[in-house]
């Protein structure tokens, strides 16, 4: 799928945000085992609450996998957005702004070298909708989209990948001590036991955790459809 994409769109490689944790690790992991490499580039895109150790995990991943590695600290663009009437500062709004930012300088990477955004969102994270819309679910291709989080860490077992991203706990990173299972309320196992049940159950829920998920699941379809439109069923041919 990865080689295929690149070939069918001309590109001459791709672009992956390396934020330290396992999605990305795992995504550009595969990426190398795809098309080399020599065609991979990782950009890590640190803010003033990004834990070093992040960078270093980031650091230390690309030099495994043999990659081309940039640092790129975003918060000077971050400040710009101070600048905006009315504009106000929670951890929420910053963080939004902070994958819509990573998002944008991605592309930017992708533009000036003929590349494509390689994606890193999960099934997990894909169907409760734990994402920023247009920032880090923004991507040209998604290889591990199909994987739940926990079939993630059983396919990172393939890889050269440093030990501690994989034992870290999951956290988008956007604000000082955030974690994903604090944020959802949920562990991992958890969620992916009760959605693997709801597929299998054509989305009837079955106890309070599974009522729980699905709510997330359908408060997020907005994150997984085209926007609403008139032009449904004439956008071109395939
Ligand atoms: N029904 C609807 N139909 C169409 N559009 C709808 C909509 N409801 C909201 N929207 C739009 O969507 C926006 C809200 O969505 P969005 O901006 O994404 O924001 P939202 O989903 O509220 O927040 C993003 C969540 O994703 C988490 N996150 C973000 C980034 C990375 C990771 C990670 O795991 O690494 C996790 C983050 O911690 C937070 O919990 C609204 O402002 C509105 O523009
Ligand atoms: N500091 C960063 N530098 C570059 N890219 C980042 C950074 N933070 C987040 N991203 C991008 O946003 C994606 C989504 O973050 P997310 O936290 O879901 O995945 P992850 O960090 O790879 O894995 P984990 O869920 O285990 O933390 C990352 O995979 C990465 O591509
Ligand atoms: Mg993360």
């Amino acid at each position: 799928m990865i080689r295929h994409t690149i070939w069918s769109s001309g590109s001459e490689g791709l672009v992956v945000g390396l934020s330290g944790g396992i999605d990305s690790a795992v995504a550009a992991a595969l990426c190398c085992r795809a098309v080399g490499p020599e065609q991979v580039l990782g950009v890590s895109l640190p803010t003033s609450v990004t834990p070093p150790s992040d960078m270093e995990d980031a650091a230390d991943l690309a030099a495994a996998l043999g990659i081309q590695h940039l640092i790129q600290p975003i918060d000077p663009i971050l400040a710009a957005y101070t600048g905006l009437e009315g504009y106000r500062e929670t951890p929420y709004l910053n963080g939004n702004l902070m994958a819509r930012t990573r998002m944008t300088v991605l592309y930017y990477y992708a533009n000036r070298d003929h590349r494509l955004v390689c994606g890193t969102s999960n099934r997990t994270e894909y169907l409760l909708g734990y994402c920023t819309k247009f920032g880090d679910n923004a991507a040209d291709l998604q290889p591990i989209l199909h994987l739940y989080k926990e079939d993630v860490y059983t396919l990172a077992a393939d890889f050269p990948i440093p030990p501690a991203i994989i034992s870290k706990p999951p956290s988008a990173g956007l604000w000082h001590g955030q974690s994903d299972e604090q944020e959802l309320g949920l562990t991992y196992p958890e969620i992916d036991a009760a959605l693997r049940s709801l597929q299998a159950h054509q989305w009837v829920a079955s106890g309070p955790v599974e009522e729980q998920i699905l709510a997330k699941v359908k408060n997020s379809t907005h994150k997984r459809v085209a926007c609403p439109n008139l032009l449904a069923g004439h956008e071109g041919p395939e």
